[in-house]
C-alpha cells in the first residue's frame, strides 16, 4: 500500500572538499550536490570558499611544518560548512600547482617535507583526506577545462534529444585559459587533427561524447614569475652599475627595491647573478605601455618552431578555435580595470587605451583612488594589463576579431572558474564516460506530455467525425 507523505523527504546532500595549493596562496573550496543526482551534469556547486592566510605552500621551504599549520583555519571553517554527522565520508583533496613544481626541481627532498606536513594537518582533521600531490600542467589545463563546460553546462545534451540520438547536437566546448602566479595554462578542443604533438594532446570521453583536446602549461609564465623573468631580461640588457632600473611597467613616481637573490632564487631564471656588481634592484617606475610591452616581449622566444605553428617558446600551438573562459589573473586583472562585462566583450583597442592610460597615471593618484587596494596588486596592475595583452596577443595570436570571443569570468553561478571543481569531479567519478541512463519523465513533463498526447487524440477524433459524417451545411459549401 503506498503511504501519501506531506512532509518532503530530507535533502540527501553530500560534500567534497578541495585545497588548491597555488604558488601565490591556498584556497579551500567546499562543494556540494544532491546525492541521487551524482552522475547528472551541472549539479555540483561551490558553497565555500576559504583563503588560507599567508604563503603559498611552496613559501614555507625554510619552514617545512608551518606550510601544515597554515592550513589549519581553513579547515576549521570547513568543519562548521559541512554538518558533523558527514564529516567522516567527505572526501578531501589537496592539489599543489605551480610553485611547488618549481620547488621539486630546486629541492625534491624539500618539497616532499612540505607536502608532508600538508598530509600531517588533513590526516588530523574528521574528513575523509584523499591525499595531497604536486599536480601536472596538463592535468591543471585539462581540470580547469572540465570545470567550466561542466558549468556552463556544454556537457549536457538537451532532454528531447534523448529520443533522437543521431541528432545529438556536438555544440560547442569552450576553451579555458588560465593565468596563476607562476604558470599559465590554454585548453581548448581545436578544428585541426590530430594534435601534433603527444605531450599537449588529451582525449577525453564523456557522457557518451569524445573529445580531442590541445592543452599546454607554460611553466615560469604566471604573472608573478613573468615579472622576474622580464626584470632578469631588463637587467642583463641594461648597463647600470648601480642597480638603478627606470621600468615603464611600473607608474610614474613608484619605487620597488628588491633583492637581487630574491630575484634569482628559482629554476625560471637561470644564472646572470654571479656578473653583477650590486646586491638589491632599485626600480623606478615611468608608466610608458608602449615600452613595458617591448620589454615583456622580450621574454617570449618566437624564434624556432618545429610545429606547422607555435606559441612561442618553440610550443605547438593549433589555430585558436571557439570561445574562451579566461581566469584567475586573467580574471583579477581585467576586472580591476572594468574590462570586464557580461554581454559584449570589451573590443581589444578598448582595452588597449584603457592599460596605457593607467600605467601612465602618476603612482600617488593611483594610490589616493584605491586605498583599500593591497599595494602590492594595485601596484602590478599596469604590469599585468600589459603582460595580458602581449600573452593573448603575441603569445597566443588572439587578433583583434579573436580577442572578442574570449568572455573573463570569475564565477559560474556560485562556483569559481579553476581546476578545483573538475580534479574532485574526476577523482569521484562523477562524470560518467557514457550517457547515464535516462530517468523516468518527472511529474511536469509527464503532466505535459499527457495533455499533448489528449490534444492529438481529441484532434484525431473530430477529424474522423467530421470526414464520415460531414455536416449537411458543409456538404452544400462544397458542392
Ligand atoms: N588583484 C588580485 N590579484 C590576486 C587576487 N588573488 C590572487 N591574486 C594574484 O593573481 C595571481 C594569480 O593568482 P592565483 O590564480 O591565485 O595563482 P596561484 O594559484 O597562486 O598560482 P599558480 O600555482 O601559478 O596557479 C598572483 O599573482 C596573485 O598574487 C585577488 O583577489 N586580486
Ligand atoms: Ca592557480
Amino acid at each position: 500500500m503506498a503511504v501519501s507523505q506531506n512532509k518532503p523527504l530530507p535533502k540527501n546532500i553530500k560534500y567534497g572538499i578541495v585545497l588548491d595549493a597555488g604558488s601565490s596562496h591556498t584556497n579551500l573550496y567546499v562543494y556540494e550536490w544532491p546525492a541521487e543526482k551524482e552522475n547528472d551534469t551541472g549539479v555540483v556547486h561551490q558553497v565555500e570558499v576559504c583563503k588560507v592566510e599567508g604563503l603559498g605552500i611552496s613559501g614555507y621551504s625554510q619552514d617545512t611544518e608551518k606550510a601544515g599549520l597554515s592550513l589549519q583555519q581553513c579547515m576549521k571553517r570547513a568543519q562548521e560548512v559541512v554538518p558533523e554527522q558527514q564529516h567522516g565520508e567527505t572526501p578531501v583533496y589537496l592539489g599543489a600547482t605551480a610553485g611547488m613544481r618549481l620547488l621539486s626541481l630546486q629541492n625534491r627532498s624539500i618539497a616532499d617535507r612540505v607536502l608532508s606536513a600538508v598530509e600531517k594537518t588533513l590526516h588530523s582533521s574528521p574528513f575523509n583526506f584523499q591525499g595531497a600531490r604536486v599536480i601536472s600542467g596538463q592535468e591543471e589545463g585539462a581540470y580547469g577545462w572540465i570545470t567550466i563546460n561542466y558549468l556552463l553546462g556544454n556537457f549536457k545534451q538537451p532532454g528531447w534529444l534523448n529520443f533522437l540520438p543521431h541528432l545529438r547536437s556536438s555544440r560547442g566546448t569552450s576553451g579555458a585559459l588560465d593565468l596563476g602566479g607562476a604558470s599559465t595554462q590554454i585548453t581548448f578542443v581545436p578544428d585541426q587533427e590530430p594534435i601534433e604533438s603527444q605531450e599537449n594532446s588529451l582525449h577525453f570521453r564523456l557522457y557518451g561524447k569524445n573529445y580531442n583536446v590541445y592543452t599546454h602549461s607554460f611553466l615560469c609564465y604566471g604573472k608573478d614569475q613573468a615579472l622576474r623573468l622580464k626584470l632578469a631580461s631588463d637587467l642583463q640588457a641594461s648597463s647600470t652599475r648601480n642597480g638603478s632600473l627606470l621600468d615603464p611597467c611600473f607608474h610614474p613616481g613608484y619605487l620597488r627595491i628588491m633583492n637581487i637573490s630574491d630575484l634569482y632564487t628559482n629554476p625560471c631564471i637561470a644564472n646572470g647573478e654571479q656578473q653583477l656588481p650590486f646586491t638589491q634592484l632599485h626600480l623606478q617606475g615611468n608608466g610608458d605601455y608602449q615600452r613595458c610591452r617591448t620589454t615583456i616581449q622580450k621574454i617570449f622566444n618566437t624564434s624556432h618552431c618545429p610545429y606547422s605553428s607555435c606559441s612561442f617558446n618553440g610550443i605547438f600551438l593549433p589555430p585558436l578555435q571557439g570561445e574562451f573562459g579566461a581566469f584567475s589573473a586573467f580574471y583579477f586583472v581585467m576586472n580591476f580595470l572594468n574590462l570586464t562585462t557580461e554581454k559584449n566583450p570589451v573590443p581589444l583597442d578598448k582595452v588597449t587605451s584603457t592599460v596605457e592610460r593607467f600605467c601612465s597615471r602618476p603612482w600617488h593618484e593611483v594610490k589616493a583612488e584605491f586605498p583599500k587596494i593591497k599595494e602590492k596588486y594595485l601596484s602590478e596592475y599596469c604590469f599585468s594589463g600589459t603582460y595580458i595583452l602581449s600573452l593573448l596577443e603575441n603569445g597566443y595570436g588572439f587578433t583583434t576579431e579573436k580577442w572578442e570571443s574570449i568572455q573573463f569570468l570569475g564565477k559560474i553561478g556560485s562556483s569559481d572558474a579553476g581546476w578545483t571543481l573538475g580534479y574532485m569531479l574526476n577523482l569521484t567519478n562523477m562524470i560518467p564516460a557514457e550517457k547515464p541512463p535516462t530517468r523516468p519523465l518527472s511529474h511536469a513533463s509527464y503532466v505535459g506530455l499527457m495533455v499533448f498526447c489528449s490534444l492529438v487524440l481529441v484532434a484525431v477524433l473530430l477529424l474522423g467525425w467530421l470526414t464520415f459524417h460531414k455536416p449537411k451545411c458543409l456538404q452544400k459549401g462544397l458542392i
